[in-house]
């Protein structure tokens, strides 16, 4: 039987809990080898990121020291230039059984992604719940799982309102993150002042 190997992409702007709860979760419920976290080196659709990739990955280090199933893989940042998850599916070695991870707010947004029709045919795709968001998937992406023959993996993961977004928010405002970042990732984003508001 092939390895199942789980990949949770993401930028990762710091990581946070859910990020970790994810793929825990998937590890367990899809009996995976591991989980691979890939921080993206230039999330195209997105504002350039707060941190950089050094100070991502840095972080990413500390959230996942204590899970032996978790681990880094920097193939987006040594690769370079726009992230499309298709580019990544086609560099990893052929063998393994692939479930690319994500949450409901990118479910909506799959059919947006580069050849999103290939990544569905390299990987499964296994899918959380979040707040603000609907797990359905986009009419075009379901026709397509249908004709592969493929069906979408509805994650156990309990609703978990934490984003990275609101997280960055906080700390410029000086407002407090707890029960949202492990305790040392907050204290490495102390210690390198980062995600302050600019000085006026
Ligand atoms: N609370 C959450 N519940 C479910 N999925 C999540 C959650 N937070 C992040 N994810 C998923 O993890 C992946 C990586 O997310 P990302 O690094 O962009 O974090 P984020 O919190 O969504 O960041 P931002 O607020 O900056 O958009 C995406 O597939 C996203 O849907
Ligand atoms: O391949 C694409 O075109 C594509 C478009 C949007 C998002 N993604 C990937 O989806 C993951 C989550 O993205 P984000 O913006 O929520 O951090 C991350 O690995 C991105 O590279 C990929």
């Amino acid at each position: 039987m092939a390895v199942k190997i789980g990949l949770l992409g993401g930028s990762f702007d710091p990581i946070h809990l859910a990020h970790v709860g994810l793929a825990v979760t998937a590890w367990q419920a899809l009996g995976l080898d591991h989980v691979q976290l890939i921080p993206a080196a230039n999330p195209w659709q997105r504002e350039p990121l707060a941190a950089s990739a050094s100070q991502r990955l840095a972080m990413l280090d500390i959230a996942i020291r204590k899970y032996s199933h978790l681990r880094i893989n920097t193939i987006e940042i040594d690769r370079g230039g726009p992230s499309y998850t298709i580019t990544t599916l086609r560099q990893l070695p052929a063998g393994p059984e692939y479930y690319w991870i994500l949450g409901a707010d990118q479910l909506e947004n799959f059919c947006t992604w580069e050849s999103w029709e290939d990544i569905s045919r390299l990987a499964h795709l296994a899918v959380a719940q979040r707040p603000g968001a609907i797990l359905q998937a986009p009419a075009a992406l379901t026709t397509h799982l249908h004709v592969l023959g493929r069906s979408l993996i509805p994650l156990p993961f309990e609703p978990t309102p934490i984003s990275a977004t609101e997280i960055r928010q906080r700390l410029a405002a000086g407002e407090s993150t707890t029960g949202m970042l492990d305790v040392a990732v907050e204290q490495y984003i102390q210690q390198k002042g980062l995600y302050q508001a600019p000085s006026a």
